[in-house]
């Protein structure tokens, strides 16, 4: 109406003004908005307004005409240089923090000495162990005799996890450099690996923390890192990808095998390795591969790992020659502790579990990690023994391979002058690493403000294109946006504006009336959709309105389809649904275009969007569903794996949709499929929505899908070819016949009775066409149907009454 609209253009003068005179970069980017709603609303407004907002605009052009263009150019130059600069720093930091590194130690050997536990505190005798100085650990042998151990750093029972990872933060930093990077937690059964690795809620390890400095850093970092994360355990000398479920007998995953690459990198083949795009990702990731993890109770731990657990994050960035490597993994490690088998006393499966725990240190361990040890890898080992004097015999063991390790550096014979003058270097080489990061931080900021100066700049560009006054007001667009407009307005003032929405007619009672309004025409306009073999990327959702009566497949009922429609850079009209949430029998179908999946690598997967974002959850409960659901996901995508061949004859996982945040409608392609796969496929939709399915609607069971429907819970889908060409309206039968029909190497849809969406998932599903027609059944229909039935009975014991007669009768006779 003419207030608001009058008040939206007297807010926007006062824009206009603020940006004349303090050449306010927030009023500019408004202005193509502001301009576009002045003009659609233009025949609603006096001269008045139009023609004052024309003059500001036309005297900001002028105002800002002469001399943008200079400094637009200076502004560039200035960010070129700066550009090069902070490419130096980088460098420059790089290289310093490898010295400061190899100075170290590229292998680095660490001891944790773990506290005396509650229980075992009250067993009062003298310490076996002892931490002189933060490198030297003693350890007592009888009452005379002691063996001093050189470590690159020792952890003494109070050292809070903090400081354990003080010691793997420049190797995080290392990791973004593209160097590979190895941290292992070995020791006797019970000292404190997982602990160390793992840590509790309140005060996680390394593993946590590690993952949160990583991504912080690559934050700060000027480059774009794509984080892929997987999970396996050695299990009795075999490899278990921790990210899928158990197998059952209907759904076995696909065999880890280890393979080498050409370049000489190692690759698990099958396992999952799932994008993230950030901390709260990988931590759902990690806690459900955690409850996956092969524990059971052990005489030396209540809560022993039976298994090794290795996570490896691979990092990759394009357009960075100055990283070491292009791709590049980090790789944590929490190992099964050695223990000796007759001190713990194991028998069957757990004795068994202790052999292949110490056998599979050396074979599949060192196979996986062939190419992340040793060369300019990092490595940092963190040895863990226990303060108990039972446990010396475990300790020396420990030690002395921890030792081993540690002699490519720590035992070589440097004196004490060498050392000294080591650690000078090392000092200065920190200070350094700290001066550059603080140089690149402040380079960053100035890059920032430049570039915000510079799009403030183009956007006046653009205002200064925006041609007001010569060209007429209202284009050839908006004439007819305006004609739509006016005729969907006179339409609802028909249908008696005032009157609440549930209060207005259905459409079966206007058409009982006669009465059935002019349908609401969208002023939106269609995108345009590309032939399907060009679709490479989500479209869009689109929903479409169509009558579906009297045809075969139809209920007794008449009915509409009515879809409504999304589209990605407009903002949903709060009246599109009126048509659809009006009548009972209408009938919502939301059909959303997908990407062509041949171009994901294999066995790489990215997680629909906000399926992985803990936050805002109510913590177990809802913990569990999303356990539950990335569950489901992540095994809907290993039976993918093994059904889906495409056409480069290579198998590809399942995925839903490339995640990409920058149209809304990928956004509500992939909100939709969180909603569907976050929710059992039962009966989880409101009320409404139930009721809306059992009216009207048709549904189509039992469709299978190869292996697919077997082993999961599509029981209730109908799984049918994609349609080649959009359509605006159509039949519900057409329709799907159309798909049927269609060959059968295209993406298939999905029709899902319990959420009445179409939606296309994936190529190459093969389709039986075992559908059943299921109708809804009306009311009257159902009293004719009982009615049948109790004639039937009725002419049931009629007969046998008469039988009993007739037999009566004949008895009679006889006598
Ligand atoms: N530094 C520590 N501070 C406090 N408690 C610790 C520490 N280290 C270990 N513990 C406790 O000791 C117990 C055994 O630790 P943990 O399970 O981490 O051992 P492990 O070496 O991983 O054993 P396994 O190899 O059998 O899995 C746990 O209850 C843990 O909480």
């Amino acid at each position: 109406d003419i207030t608001t609209n009058c008040q939206l253009l007297s807010s926007f003068c006062t824009k206009m003004d603020g940006a004349v005179d303090k050449d306010s970069s927030d009023a500019f980017q408004s202005l193509p908005d502001s301009i576009h709603s002045l003009r659609r609303f233009n025949s609603k407004l006096t001269d008045y307004w139009f023609e004052s907002v024309c003059c500001i605009i036309k005297e900001l052009q002028e105002s800002k005409s002469n001399g943008d263009d200079m400094e637009f150019t200076k502004i560039q130059a200035e960010l070129d240089s700066l550009r090069s600069q902070l490419k130096e720093i980088a460098i420059q930091r790089r290289q310093t923090l490898n010295d400061f590194l190899d100075l170290k130690g590229n292998i680095r050997v660490f001891c944790r000495v773990r506290p005396l536990l509650p229980e075992e505190s009250c067993r009062i005798s003298p310490p076996s162990l002892l931490t002189p100085d933060s490198t030297r650990l003693l350890l007592r042998v009888g009452d005379r005799r002691s063996k001093q151990y050189n470590f690159d750093k020792v952890f003494h029972p109070q050292s809070t996890q903090e400081e354990v990872f003080s010691e793997i933060e420049p190797v995080i930093k290392s990791a973004l450099d593209g160097y590979n990077v190895c941290i292992f937690a070995y020791g006797q059964t019970g000292t404190g690996k997982t602990y160390s690795m793992e840590g509790s809620r309140s005060n996680p390890g390394i593993v946590i923390r590690g993952i949160q400095a990583l991504f912080q850093q690559a934050l700060e970092s000027n480059h774009t890192f794509q984080f892929n994360f997987s999970m396996l355990e050695i299990y009795m000398g075999g490899l278990r990808d921790l990210l899928v479920p158990r197998s059952s007998k209907q759904r076995k995953p696909p065999a880890l095998s280890i393979q080498m690459n050409s370049n000489g990198g190692v690759e698990i083949e099958n396992l999952v390795s799932v994008e993230v795009h950030n901390f709260e990702q990988v931590k759902t990731l990690y806690n459900l591969g955690k409850r996956s993890r092969s524990t059971g109770a052990t005489k030396s731990n209540l809560n022993s790992s039976r298994s090794h657990c290795l996570i490896c994050i691979s990092i990759a960035c394009a357009g960075a020659p100055e990283r070491r490597k292009g791709v590049n993994k980090i790789w944590m490690i929490d190992l099964g502790g050695s223990e000796r088998l007759l001190k713990t006393q194991a028998t069957g499966r757990r004795l068994e579990e202790g052999k292949a725990i110490n056998l599979s240190l050396n074979s599949k361990l060192t196979q996986v990690l062939r190419d992340s040890l040793g060369f300019d890898s990092k490595t940092l080992m963190f040895v863990h023994v226990s303060p108990k004097e039972e446990d010396l015999c475990e300790t020396i063991c420990s030690l002395g391979f921890a030792a081993r390790a540690g002699s490519i550096h720590l035992d070589s014979k440097e004196s004490p002058e060498m050392q000294a003058r080591k650690e000078v270097e090392m000092t200065k080489l920190e200070q350094k690493i700290r001066e550059l990061e603080i140089e690149q931080k402040d380079v960053q900021r100035e890059i920032k403000k430049l570039k915000e100066k510079q799009n403030s700049l183009l956007r006046l560009d653009q205002l200064r294109d925006l041609d007001i006054t010569d060209s007429p007001p209202l284009s050839e667009e908006l004439r007819f946006d305006e004609a739509i407009i006016l005729r969907n307005e006179r339409i609802s003032t028909q249908a008696s504006p005032k009157i609440p929405r549930f209060m207005k007619s259905t459409i079966c009672s206007q058409k009982r009336i006669n009465s059935v309004p002019l349908p609401y025409l969208s002023i939106r306009k269609k995108p345009t959709i590309p032939s399907k073999a060009r679709r490479t990327t989500s479209l869009y959702a689109e929903s479409v309105h169509s009558e579906a009566n009297d045809t075969v497949l139809m209920s007794e009922c008449d009915s509409k389809i009515t879809m409504s429609t999304s589209y990605p850079d407009e903002a949903q009209d709060p009246d599109d649904d009126i048509v659809c949430s009006q009548d009972t029998s209408d009938y919502e179908i939301k059909q959303v275009i997908f990407t062509d999946k041949e171009k994901f690598p294999l066995s790489t997967t990215s997680l629909p969007h906000g399926c992985l974002n803990e936050e805002g959850i109510n913590a177990k409960e809802s913990n569990e569903k999303l356990h539950s659901s990335i569950e489901d996901w992540l095994h809907q995508q290993i039976i993918g794996q093994t059904i889906t061949p495409t056409a480069c004859g290579k198998r590809v996982l399942v995925i839903p949709i490339e995640q990409s945040n920058d149209t809304g409608s990928q956004q509500n392609a992939v909100n939709e499929l969180n909603q569907e796969d976050s929710q059992s496929f039962g009966n989880t939709n409101s009320g409404t929505n139930s009721e809306k399915n059992s009216n009207g609607v048709y549904f189509f069971k039992s469709i299978s899908v190869d292996e697919a429907s077997s082993a999961s819970k599509d029981r209730d889908r109908i799984y049918c070819q994609d349609k080649d060409e959009y359509s605006d309206s159509f039949s519900h039968e057409d329709f799907l016949k159309a798909q049927l029909q269609e060959n059968k190497e295209k993406s298939s849809l999905h029709f899902r009775e319990s959420r009445r969406s179409v939606f296309v998932t994936h190529p190459s599903l093969l389709i039986q066409q075992n559908m059943h027609q299921h109708k809804e059944q009306g009311l009257g229909w159902r009293i004719l149907k009982t009615l049948r039935t109790l004639w039937m009975i009725g002419l049931v014991l009629l007969g046998i009454r008469s039988l009993g007669l007739g037999l009566d009768f004949f008895h009679g006779l006889m006598l």
